[in-house]
């Protein structure tokens, strides 16, 4: 199985232990005329798995957005592999960072097809779909291979949660976001896509992700850092278990 599991024919970039692959300097988001959070500064490392906490309202969400390049910025920079983040960039980077949320949209049509429908959209061109990678997830999900014929439509909130999933592992980015991707799925499903993701890490290493949840028991099993979110006007990146990281 775990042989199967490294023929992952996407490309991986070149990730150097010591070498951060984001960082994140003096980055703060407004929302109206609300700081959510500001002067926020840390670094992500190859290999990392990151757990982002806060309370409801803290500005989990807008920081994994933030990071995807998905919302604007209002103060502060982001750099990966060096390179500072700008609409120019912007392309490479997404292809490289992505974002999975809570429920994210699937298009219409089967569960392979929308697998591979992602690999249309412009920052993603360059790769190729990889059925038997997929297969190989399902298999380590307990799913046959018709699942990938049964039309999206007919799926259930967990194993729509599946399709996501894989549509998000499969492109083989340096950084995943998760946003609370298990919240409203049950423990056995939950669990299930966490040994998925440990597995896509595993394959390469160097693969870093960000986690929020509400449940610490979740984090404690698949994260080795913690970033906490104070509240809406302080920001504060508390002490991890493995690394240490930049602390204001
Ligand atoms: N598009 C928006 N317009 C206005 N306010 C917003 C917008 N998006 C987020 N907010 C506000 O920003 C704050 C942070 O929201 P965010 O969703 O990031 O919190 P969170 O920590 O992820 O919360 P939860 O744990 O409940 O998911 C909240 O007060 C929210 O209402």
């Amino acid at each position: 199985m775990k042989d199967r599991l490294t023929k992952n024919h996407t490309t991986q970039p070149e990730l150097l232990p010591n070498n951060p692959i984001l960082s994140v300097q003096d980055l703060g988001r407004r929302v109206e005329d609300r700081w959510i959070w500001s002067h926020l500064s840390f670094q992500v490392f190859p290999g990392e798995r990151i757990a982002v906490i806060g309370a409801s309202g803290s500005g989990k969400s807008l920081l994994l957005r933030a990071l995807a390049g998905l919302d604007p910025l209002q103060a502060g920079q982001i750099i990966f592999q060096g390179q500072q983040i700008n609409s120019h960039f912007m392309p490479t980077y997404r292809s490289q960072i992505i974002y999975l949320q809570q429920r994210p949209a699937l298009w219409e049509g089967t569960v392979e097809e929308n697998l591979q429908q992602v690999y249309r959209l412009a920052v993603h061109r360059h790769l190729i779909y990889n059925r038997e990678l997929i297969l190989n997830y399902l298999h380590l999900l307990h799913k046959k291979p018709d699942f990938l014929q049964r039309p999206v439509s007919a799926l259930s909130g967990g194993e729509a949660q599946i399709v996501a999933f894989l549509r998000a592992l499969q492109l083989s980015p340096a950084i995943l976001l998760l946003d609370e991707p298990t919240a409203s799925l049950d423990a056995g499903t939950a669990q299930s896509l966490e040994a998925l993701v440990t597995t896509w890490q595993h394959e390469h290493p160097q693969r870093a992700y960000l986690w929020t949840s509400h449940d610490p028991n979740q984090l404690e099993r698949i994260t080795n850092r913690q970033i906490t979110l104070k509240d809406q006007s302080e920001v504060t990146i508390e002490k991890s278990k493995e690394t240490t990281i930049d602390n204001r």
